[in-house]
């Protein structure tokens, strides 16, 4: 019998019931349970006059060799973001994966629903999962994919289910060897080889070693913008998250622990942010991007995230050689189920709940607000 713990198990131990939005579209003013009451842990959002206007997040050119692996490990060292172009993700696929989620999301709430996520379950249609860390609501909806959509998808569109199956999967496909490129990449810029990540397979393409979740976010327009939150501060559980935002501004990232910057959009770009565990396996060297998703009163905004992650079973721990005498081990061992079971209790303390020792200076620590300053 197979012990290993199942991603999708992750809440059967801690359910959460998290009733859905009403229809958001229907709002002409902002309710109180959306009127989002700064939380005292980040710096506020888009009016805030911390949101830098000068620092943008490093955009790299995939095809720009031999320079673009060294702007890789720079990037995800000072700000564990960065937008990557001539990713080799065919235009036609995003566009068509945006068509889809704005289908998705353009069902009537009632059929929607019909797909709805269980309380203990990780995968369909909800709110998102972080929301119960916050005082006030989301102004988003989200459906998460956890290996195959084939039921809830038959749910959704009882004809025409199997191409959304065959577009996500490609999706997924198409993600998880960008995914695996640029963890190699990243990687190697750190002087780590094949033969340092036993658990990449035996030619290093990950494949049978990593398992990948797709989370298609929905942020409606917004009456009053400046008092809502799409989705609250929050770093990604993933080892590399690839977004695709298209051309709607929303997602900010926290950059030297106290100030926003919008991740502004570029055209065909994908955004590539550090996760918890590759922060975790590069033993603090690449940052958690801390991240999160504001709204606005003209367009409506969907992004498409893609979690790149290890196999259950997969235990991940901060490489050999990144541990030295000046750098000491700073995580256990521990698998992205385990990781992902402690974040549904501990979300933005997980990192530090977990951490062995006192960080060197340098490694960001999202729960020390000394520097932060709030709105
Ligand atoms: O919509 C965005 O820009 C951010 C989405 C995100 O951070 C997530 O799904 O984890
Ligand atoms: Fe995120």
């Amino acid at each position: 019998m197979n012990t290993i713990p199942k991603l999708t198990d992750v809440y059967k131990t801690h359910p959460l019931d998290i009733p859905t939005n009403k229809n958001l579209d229907s709002f002409e003013q902002l309710p109180d349970t959306y009127d989002w009451i700064q939380p005292d842990s980040f710096p506020s959002s888009l009016t805030d006059p911390n949101v830098s206007l000068s620092d943008s997040v490093p955009l790299i050119d995939l095809s720009d060799l031999p320079n673009a692996p060294h702007l890789i490990g720079n990037a995800l060292k000072t700000w564990g973001v960065f937008q990557v172009i001539n990713h080799g993700v065919p235009i036609s696929l995003l566009n068509s994966m945006e068509s889809f989620t704005n289908a998705l999301f353009d069902l009537p709430s009632p059929h929607k629903l019909k797909a709805a996520r269980t309380p203990d379950g990780v995968a369909g249609y909800g709110l998102p999962r972080i929301s119960t860390f916050f005082p006030k609501r989301m102004w988003s909806e989200g459906f998460t994919i956890v290996g195959s959509p084939l039921e809830h998808f038959q749910k959704l569109w009882p004809d025409e289910y199997s191409k959304y199956c065959d577009l996500t999967e490609e999706y997924s496909r198409e993600m998880g060897s960008l995914c695996g490129r640029l963890i190699w990449l990243a990687l190697g810029e750190l002087g780590i080889t094949q033969e340092d990540v036993n658990w990449a397979g035996s030619n290093g393409d990950f494949k049978t070693s990593t398992n990948a979740v797709i989370q298609l976010n929905s942020y409606p327009i917004c009456p009053d913008p400046d008092r809502a939150m799409g989705l609250g501060a929050h770093t990604d559980s993933s080892l590399l998250t690839i977004l695709y935002q298209n051309n709607s501004r929303g997602l900010q990232v926290l950059r030297e622990g106290n100030r926003w910057v919008m991740v502004e959009p570029v055209n065909g770009a994908l955004v590539v942010q550090v996760g918890d565990l590759l922060h975790i396996l590069t033993n603090g060297l690449y940052l958690s991007s801390v991240h999160q998703a504001v709204v606005n009163q003209t367009q409506k905004r969907i992004s498409i995230a893609y979690f790149f992650g290890p196999s259950e079973g997969v235990e991940i721990s901060p490489i050999n050689k990144l541990v030295t005498p000046t750098r000491p081990l700073l995580y256990p061992t521990i698998t992205w189920t385990e990781y992902l079971r402690k974040k549904a209790k501990l979300f933005n303390n997980t990192l530090s709940s977990i951490r062995l020792c006192a960080p060197p200076s340098g490694v960001l620590d999202i729960n020390d607000h000394s520097e932060v300053k709030v709105g």
